[in-house]
């Protein structure tokens, strides 16, 4: 892992970092870490086998063994639990908030430190989470903090699950947005918070171009001058 190049995208939810480091990711021919779907599908597993969201016994051990896999093929990364594809199960805000609930217990955390390092593979890593640069890749070439507003958060995502045919309130968006960025900004192990030698780009009111425009200039000079 160590000779591995990678750059780290954290922030807070709906910031758009999956979008960013998914485009990085494909232009720079590197692997992609999506961390947050392991807690979400940690909170899946945890539903399925009638675990307690809070319940560190009985999650620490389905962190550990948890049966995962995430399969590319040429259009997405479809992701597997126990045999079943829940890549579009895990996308919504029921689960987010499950997920960052389990995310907070310490020893979850660390029962899945090793597997999220071991997608650290030459030639590259683009890694998306909350504590890619400050926790798991201190090391990381180049760090991205990527933030937006609560309010342009939550009319990204209200357009998202519109366009999905989804039935939501964009006032009960902002809530959830607030309540997970509070639970994790304000938990013990690995808050989310910028590192320090993190570039830290600030969203709002800026395109997709203009944010993946930014970020590109960034690891440039970082990487590659
Ligand atoms: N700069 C932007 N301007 C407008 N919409 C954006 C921008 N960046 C991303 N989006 C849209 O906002 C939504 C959330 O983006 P994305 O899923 O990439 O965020 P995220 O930070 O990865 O969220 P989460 O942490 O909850 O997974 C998506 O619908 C995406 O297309
Ligand atoms: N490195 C990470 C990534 C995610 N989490 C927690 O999972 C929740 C869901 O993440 P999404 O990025 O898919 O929205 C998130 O709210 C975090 O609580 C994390 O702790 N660390």
């Amino acid at each position: 892992m160590d000779n591995v190049p990678i750059i780290t995208v954290d922030g807070p939810s709906g910031a758009g970092k999956g979008t960013l480091s998914a485009s990085l990711a494909r232009t720079y021919g590197w692997h992609f870490l999506d961390s947050g779907a392991i807690y979400r599908v940690l909170a899946v597993a945890a539903l399925h086998h009638g675990i307690e969201l809070s319940d560190q016994a009985g999650l620490s051990p389905l962190a550990s063994g948890l049966d995962v896999t995430f399969q590319s093929d040429a259009e997405k990364i479809r992701i597997v639990l126990e045999g079943e594809d829940v890549t579009d199960d895990i996308r919504n805000e029921v689960v987010g908030n499950a997920a960052s609930k389990v995310a907070a217990i310490p020893l979850v955390r660390e029962a899945l430190l090793r597997r999220q390092r071991s997608f650290a593979e030459s030639p590259g890593l683009v890694a998306d989470g909350r504590d890619m640069g400050t926790v798991v890749f201190p090391n990381a070439m180049a760090k991205i903090y990527l933030t937006a507003s609560p309010e342009s958060r939550a009319e990204r995502r209200y357009k998202e699950l519109k366009a999905k045919g989804h039935d939501v309130k964009i006032s009960r968006l902002l809530e959830d947005i607030k309540v997970r960025d509070a639970r994790d900004a304000g938990r013990v192990t690995a808050p989310l918070r910028p590192a320090e030698d993190a570039y830290e780009l600030d969203s709002t009111g800026l395109s997709i171009a203009q944010v993946f425009e930014k970020a590109k200039e960034f690891i440039d000079n970082k990487l590659f001058s």
